[in-house]
């Protein structure tokens, strides 16, 4: 039996164990794929280091990615970051190499041209670890719901925000502190502000959307803000009403008034009811809930990050590609033929929920009420606050039903300019309530 050659890029975190892996189980991967899965190097920036854990020959380490990549049936990128990822990618599928990627950077700005060029090659281009780490959706996405149309796709696809979150929500920690123990425990990007401030969870809305909804979306599409805003005191006032605040990837199919079909992709901090599912997502994990006509709603939870649980999903990308190797021929690859346009943020339709500090004056309530109405925004609850004898202020929390951003926008606009509004503490969106 030929064996697969395999080339693996990076050894870092997910790369060691990708390459650990390799050595330990090698007997049962090549049963599994239907010959053995030789490894025939790995780029490194350094070939002094100790790698000895990994088990693999001293001499397999190279600086070389260039020439590494010219040698390989299957090459497996966990370098991270656009260049020279992108470029060796490239060159692998030139030369007739499948390639597994776990980096949703360069799939978020990029994944459009590699699919067209794998496709063109006639090899496997695969990145199940690329959203949402171990947990397998994008094959569930890609194959099995090939029959059916999604209609939205949401869910938690950032371990390190969720962990952030969820630890600031049971025990009120700072945010930096918190992010300093989810760097150590290996689930956040080299960069973290990658992480903090949307980033990669945007990449991944890409990459979820151009996949659900068979259109080319790419990063800069994608609406997003990031966690850096949100205090202990927001978490305070949601857990008052049964609120939980998570950082959520939204992509969904809507009818747009002037668009028609269309699709609204962001990434933003949401206020979920504690009785929701993704609620219950605590520490790193990861849940996505996917939406279709015909299997009505599913649910994906698991591991998102750390090197191990991405291990798994580099290793069955890899597993599949030398099966479609051994059998002459390569999976199924990327669709945009639906081509739907991709709205701007202020044609978003979701529920808020706006905290405000006003004078207790009598009339307060009818003219900040009165805003909203006038900008067509449904008020669906209102509650005041005791007036603070310090500053005679009192909080006013609104939940609205369901309305159009950029009318919201208007709101705030005009609210922040009555005299009895003090300050706007914070407006953030509501999600399956
Ligand atoms: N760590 C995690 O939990 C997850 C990571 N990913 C993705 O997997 C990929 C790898 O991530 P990690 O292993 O966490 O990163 P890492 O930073 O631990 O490892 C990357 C390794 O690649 C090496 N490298 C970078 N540029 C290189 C170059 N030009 N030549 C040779 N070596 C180079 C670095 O020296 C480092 O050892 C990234 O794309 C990341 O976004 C995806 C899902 C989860
Ligand atoms: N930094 C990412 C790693 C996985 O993609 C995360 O925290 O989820
Ligand atoms: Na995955």
């Amino acid at each position: 039996m030929t064996a697969i050659r395999v080339a693996l890029l990076g050894s870092g975190v997910v790369g060691s164990a990708v390459a650990k892996r390799l050595v330990d189980e090698a007997d049962d991967l090549a049963a599994r794929a239907g010959a053995p899965l030789e490894v025939v190097g790995v780029a490194v920036r350094d070939t002094g280091k100790d790698r000895s854990a990994t088990g693999l020959a001293p001499e397999l380490f190279t600086t070389d990615a260039e020439a590494l990549v010219q040698r390989a049936d299957i090459v497996v990128e966990l370098m991270g970051g656009i260049e020279p990822a992108r470029s060796l990618l490239r060159k692998a599928i030139e030369h007739g190499a499948s390639v597994v990627t776990a980096n949703k950077l360069l799939l978020g700005e990029d994944g459009p041209a590699l699919y067209e060029q794998a496709e063109a090659a006639g090899v496997d281009l695969s990145y199940e670890a690329a959203v949402a780490g171990a947990i397998p959706l994008i094959r569930p996405l890609r194959e099995s719901l090939a029959g059916d149309h999604v209609t939205r796709v949401m869910g938690i696809v950032n371990g390190t925000t969720n962990y952030i979150l969820d630890k600031m929500d049971r025990t009120g920690a700072a945010l930096a502190d918190v992010l300093a123990e989810a760097q150590e425990l290996g689930y956040a990007e080299a960069d973290p502000t990658a992480d903090v401030e949307g980033h990669d969870a945007q990449a991944k809305a890409a990459i979820l959307a151009s996949l659900a909804f068979h259109t080319r979306v790419v990063t800069s599409q994608v609406h997003c803000e990031g966690i850096m805003g949100i205090t202990a005191e927001d978490i305070q006032a949601a857990r008052r009403i049964g609120l939980v605040v998570k950082l959520l990837a939204i992509a969904e199919r809507v009818r747009d008034d002037s668009a028609g079909d269309a699709l609204s992709v962001r990434v933003h901090p949401v206020l979920v009811p504690r009785s929701h599912p993704l609620a219950a997502v605590h520490e790193a994990f990861n849940a996505v809930f996917v939406e279709t006509e015909l299997a009505g709603d599913l649910m994906f939870y698991g591991r998102g990050a750390g090197g191990d649980p991405t291990a798994s999903a580099v290793l069955g990308d890899l597993v599949q590609a030398a099966r479609n190797r051994v059998a002459g021929g390569h999976g199924p690859g990327e669709s945009a033929y639906a081509d739907l346009p991709v709205l701007p943020i202020g044609r978003a339709r979701t529920c808020y929920f706006v905290r405000l500090d006003v004078l207790d004056v009598p009339g307060v309530l009818a003219r900040v009420t009165g805003l909203f109405g006038q900008h067509g925004v449904s008020i669906e609850s209102m509650r005041q606050g005791v007036r603070r004898s310090e500053d005679g202020l009192a909080t006013l929390h609104l939940v609205t039903h369901a309305a159009q951003e950029s009318a919201l926008q208007r709101v705030m606009d005009e609210v922040q300019s009555l005299d009895d509004v003090r300050t706007i503490a914070s407006v953030l969106r509501v999600e399956g309530a």
